[in-house]
């Protein structure tokens, strides 16, 4: 078996070709990872900007003049501003653009009106109110990165700078299979306690639409040779990613591993010194990668984020799909194997940092997928490590 640093750097290596792009509307892109660099094509605001509603006047007025004569009104939205000289002002709002010539807002709180003059109460400082051309940003500024997935803020970013059309990453799109003859889709009636319900379809599907990519729920295929060739063969078609869980462990029934090389896919690795999911196996054929996982719902689960996720990130130009952060054990914890070890935990952000307790969380097999509820994280551990000590600081897969 490789070691799990073996494998991280095989996969690291694979050879993706470049990230293929679309042009979608704005309204379309909450979610998508941005194929372009966006950059602003002039300063915003490209004017003096009145940030409240008020008079626009020369700051040194306000010593100078016991009374400013009012000019007009500036209301927001006007095309044509008159100019302020010495002694005057122009009664301007939020929004408007400053008169040339004002320098300063007096705020409409800080002055008295007496017919057609103001008498300023409350001086204010130079510049005071005044949105400077360039406040938000300047022309050429990098306002958004390439690879930055869109939010709210970048949307509105976006709009900001009548960007109708963006250019985004295609999804990549991702095939999920589940194996096994005990295997019963959500929905279906159980006939008999041996059979198991498919969590692993949904679960990595749902981490799958999560980190970008657009998922393929591609059903299950039972304990049968030719239906799973078949099954993977229409993925493979279909998908640039193809995951299935099941069927990779020694059990007579297991035959999604010898299969996958029957699709003339070159495997990649099979078998990872890693606790769960040492059972893990990724092939190629051409462009299109098969992610074979454990069936255990843990297994599964973890598995997906080491080794899929990579890829389906690596395909939307994403540096890393997931933060592996650094945080202290609140407990003693007690390793359980020779293997690198991704055990779930719970997270928490105390006095500044990160600390790691495994408080409610149970032991037993790689079926328990009920650990991942909560704040959870994947707390890693080397293959050299030993039993860990309270304070010890160790990396964390934010989840
Ligand atoms: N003699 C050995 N037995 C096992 C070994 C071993 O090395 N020697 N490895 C164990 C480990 S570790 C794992 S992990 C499992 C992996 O086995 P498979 O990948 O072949 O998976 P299955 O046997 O098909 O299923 C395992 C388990 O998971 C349940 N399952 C399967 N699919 C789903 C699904 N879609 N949703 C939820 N649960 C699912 C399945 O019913 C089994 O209970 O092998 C160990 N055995
Ligand atoms: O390969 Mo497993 O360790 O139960 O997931």
């Amino acid at each position: 078996m490789i070691s799990y640093e073996t494998s991280q750097n095989m996969i690291s290596l694979l050879g993706l070709g470049d990230v293929r792009s679309e042009r979608i509307f704005l309204t379309h892109a909450l979610g998508r990872i941005l194929a372009e660099d966006i950059v602003a094509d002039s300063d915003y605001p490209s004017h003096p900007t009145s940030a409240m509603d008020g008079y626009a006047i020369l700051h040194s007025d306000q010593e100078a003049y016991e009374s400013l004569e009012i000019l007009g009104d500036n209301p927001a939205g006007a095309d044509e501003v008159g100019g302020v000289m010495s002694g005057a002002c122009i009664k301007t709002f939020t929004g408007s653009l400053m008169p040339k010539g004002a320098d300063t807002l007096i705020p409409i709180e800080n002055v008295r009106v007496e017919g057609s003059v103001i008498i300023i109460e409350k001086p204010v400082p130079n510049g005071f109110a005044v949105r400077p051309v360039g406040e938000s940003y300047r022309e050429g500024e990098v306002l958004i990165a390439k690879g930055t997935k869109l939010g709210f803020a970048q949307i509105g970013v976006l709009a900001g700078i009548n960007r109708v059309m963006v250019h985004v990453a295609q999804r990549p799109r991702v095939a999920i299979i589940a194996t096994g003859s005990e295997i019963l889709d959500i929905g279906e009636v159980a006939r008999h306690a041996g059979q198991i319900r498919s969590s692993n379809s949904y679960t990595l599907q749902a981490l799958a639409n999560q980190l970008g990519a657009q998922s393929v729920q591609m059903g299950i295929v039972g304990d049968d040779k030719a239906a799973i060739m078949e099954r993977f063969e229409e993925a493979i078609h279909s998908c640039d990613i193809v995951v299935s869980t099941g069927g990779v462990s020694v059990g007579d029934y297991d035959f999604v591993k010898h299969i996958v090389p029957k699709l003339g896919a070159e495997v990649i690795f099979k078998g990872v010194n890693i606790k769960p999911g040492q059972h893990v196996m990724v092939a190629q054929r051409g462009s299109k990668f098969i992610v074979s996982l454990p069936g255990f719902a843990y297994s599964s689960t973890v598995t997906f984020i080491l080794y899929a996720a990579p890829l389906i990130a690596r395909m939307l130009g994403v540096e890393n799909p997931y933060d592996v952060i650094e945080a202290t054990l609140k407990v003693p914890f007690a390793k359980r194997s020779n293997k690198s070890e991704f055990t779930a935990c719970n997270l928490t952000f105390e006095e500044g940092r990160y600390w790691v307790d495994f408080e409610g969380k149970k032991t037993g097999s790689s079926a328990i997928l009920t650990n991942l509820l909560g704040d959870a994280g994947l707390m890693i551990c080397g293959e050299e490590d030993g039993d860990l000590e309270a304070g010890t600081l160790v990396r964390v897969i934010k989840l």
